[in-house]
């Protein structure tokens, strides 16, 4: 082999470091290019990268981590290329045991904080359906590539789930209000051009390593600030939304309990598996 192309090769080794998360799982990867800096995480949980604890657990650890290894920022995306996240994993919600429930919902607020009030600028590359707590993921980074052909939103109201507060609160920290009303009351999933209207997304990509690009040069943007000032002032700006859950998570947590406990949420979430698990079948 010539010495050119085994530097070459060498240089493609050394571009993309993967640093694990310490608890040994796949179900988040975590690349960072040896280059800008920018670590990748990527959401791997087969099929549809849905949110059970596991995977809370672990996007946690690999958020703290890409915060620890001094990254200069985070970028957010999947390793299956239709969907980005289909949001919690409904089987958790659906006749739960009581303390894995906890545990679950404890993690799910955990992970919101950790990646909305992230030190490192944030972004994410969706690279395919981002629905309900996919959606919260990306609407907690600061900034949203998408690919087309895909659905992003919130339609919790439409199978008879209340939206908590923290997700009422990403989409209010990226949408106007009343664009931010209307779509939860609707239930509404937005088509790629409908989130570039009302700027849910900020920017659409002709594929994934294209997004992944945009979100790096969005993460360059800050290239001149001094991180300290802007960790501080991100969370200065962000203080007031994540007031209610930093100042009483457990009441957070009550409250989300009792209302998954009722017979109505229950029922109605039966149904909705019921007929999720038809559809695959189709
Ligand atoms: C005042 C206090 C209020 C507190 C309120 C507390 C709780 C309420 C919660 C409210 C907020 C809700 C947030 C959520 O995130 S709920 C999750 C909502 N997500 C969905 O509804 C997504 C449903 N999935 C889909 O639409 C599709 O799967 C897809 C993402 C578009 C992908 O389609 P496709 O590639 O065709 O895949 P399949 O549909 O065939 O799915 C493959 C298998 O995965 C299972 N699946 C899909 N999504 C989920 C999920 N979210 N959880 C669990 N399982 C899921 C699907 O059934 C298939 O399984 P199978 O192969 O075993 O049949």
């Amino acid at each position: 082999m010539l010495r050119s192309q085994t530097k070459l090769m060498d240089l493609g080794r050394r571009l993309c470091r993967s640093i694990g998360n310490n608890n040994g799982s796949n179900l988040t990867m975590v690349e960072v290019d040896d280059k800008t800096g920018i670590a990748t995480l990527t959401l791997n949980k087969p099929p549809v990268n849905s949110c059970n604890l596991e995977l809370l657990l672990d996007l946690n650890e690999s958020i703290k981590q890409i915060e620890r290894n001094g990254s200069r920022g985070l970028i957010l995306t999947s390793s299956n290329d239709k969907v980005f996240s289909s949001g919690l994993d409904l089987n958790e919600l659906h006749q739960p045991n009581q303390d894995r429930l906890i545990a679950f919902w404890r993690a799910l607020q955990d992970m919101w904080l950790s990646l909305f009030l992230s030190r490192v600028p944030t972004a994410a590359a969706i690279n395919g359906h981002a629905i309900a707590v996919g959606c919260v993921l990306a609407t907690a980074c600061e900034y949203r590539v998408m690919l087309p052909g895909f659905s992003i939103g919130i339609h919790a109201t439409k199978f008879g789930y209340v939206v908590p507060p923290f997700i009422l609160i990403s989409y209010l920290s990226v949408l106007p209000r009343y664009i931010a009303e209307r779509a939860l009351l609707q239930g509404k999933l937005f088509s790629i051009d409908e989130a570039l209207h009302v700027n849910l997304i900020d920017e659409v990509a002709d594929g994934k390593s294209d997004a992944i690009i945009k979100c790096a040069k969005f993460i360059g943007s800050f290239a001149k600030t001094q991180p300290d000032a802007r960790a501080l002032t991100k969370r200065q700006t962000r203080a007031q939304d994540v007031q209610l859950l930093i100042k009483d998570p457990e009441g957070q947590l009550r409250e989300s309990l009792e209302y998954i406990n009722t017979p109505f949420f229950q029922q109605g979430l039966e149904v909705y598996l019921a007929k999720l698990k038809s559809k695959s079948k189709e």
